[in-house]
């Protein structure tokens, strides 16, 4: 469960990104955050994985006050938090496999292990034949499908996904919502950030929209 109580973010102190938000996400759900470019959407992301505090609020994840961890904590959230950026930010000189296989080198798991997996992962994503390739060497839907992988591969409760098909053609924002899709019926909880209306569209899922800093609009029934 994700919730937001008051939450209020402000980078300089006269300027609120956020204003006063309440939002609660049950565990297993997937939901879309939409509005225009600057309404607060990609704040509230990183505040879900502790990259800021509010200055204002509780955010607490899966019943854990974020703004109560202290630095050393914060690792330990991150283990249940899979998160999926724009611009992918993998290792341009690492391999493919190398760089879904930092997740879980990063919590300690042994070497056959994660061979396994991350050769698991990566045929779920139709990237087998891709392993031994550095990024570059990859399309775009490709890059974001290797990106979902390294935030996806430790089967983590929370996926956050900023902008996932900003630049992807219709066929690989397919495939992406599918892999979310998927990972949901795992039991993952999904939050997507998005300006892409098709995207929501098509999807069929809750919907939060912010604007300026507050939300103006949510499609949950049971609110
Ligand atoms: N590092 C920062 N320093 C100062 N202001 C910032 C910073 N990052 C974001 N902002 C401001 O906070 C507000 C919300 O920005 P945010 O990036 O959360 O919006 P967004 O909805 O994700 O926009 P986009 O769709 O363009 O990514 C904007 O007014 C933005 O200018």
């Amino acid at each position: 469960m994700i919730q937001l109580h008051n939450v209020s973010m402000a980078y300089q102190s006269d300027i609120s990104a956020l204003n006063g938000i309440n939002l609660k996400v049950p565990k297993g759900d997937f939901i879309f955050l939409t509005g225009q470019s600057g309404a607060g959407k990609s704040t509230l992301l990183k505040l879900l994985y502790a990259a800021l505090l509010p200055t204002r609020g509780q955010v607490l994840i899966e019943g854990q006050n974020v703004t109560r961890l202290t630095r050393s904590q914060i690792p330990y959230l991150r283990r249940n938090v899979g998160v999926v950026f724009q611009d992918f930010k993998l290792l341009p000189h690492r391999t493919v496999m190398e760089n879904v296989a930092i997740t879980l080198e990063v919590l300690g798991w042994g070497k056959k292990d994660i061979g396994k997996k991350v050769y698991h992962i990566l045929k779920q994503m139709g990237l087998e034949h891709k392993i031994n390739s550095t990024p570059l060497r990859l399309s775009g839907g490709e890059q974001q499908r290797v990106a979902l992988a390294r935030a996806l591969v430790n089967d983590p409760k929370i996926l956050l996904a900023d902008e996932p098909t900003g630049n992807l053609d219709d066929e690989n924002k397919e495939q992406i919502l599918s892999i979310f899709k998927e990972a949901n019926i795992r039991g993952t909880t999904v939050v997507v950030a998005t300006h892409d209306r098709r995207l929501i569209e098509n999807s069929h899922r809750r919907v939060v929209v912010l604007e300026k800093g507050c939300i103006v609009e949510d499609s949950d029934v049971s609110k």
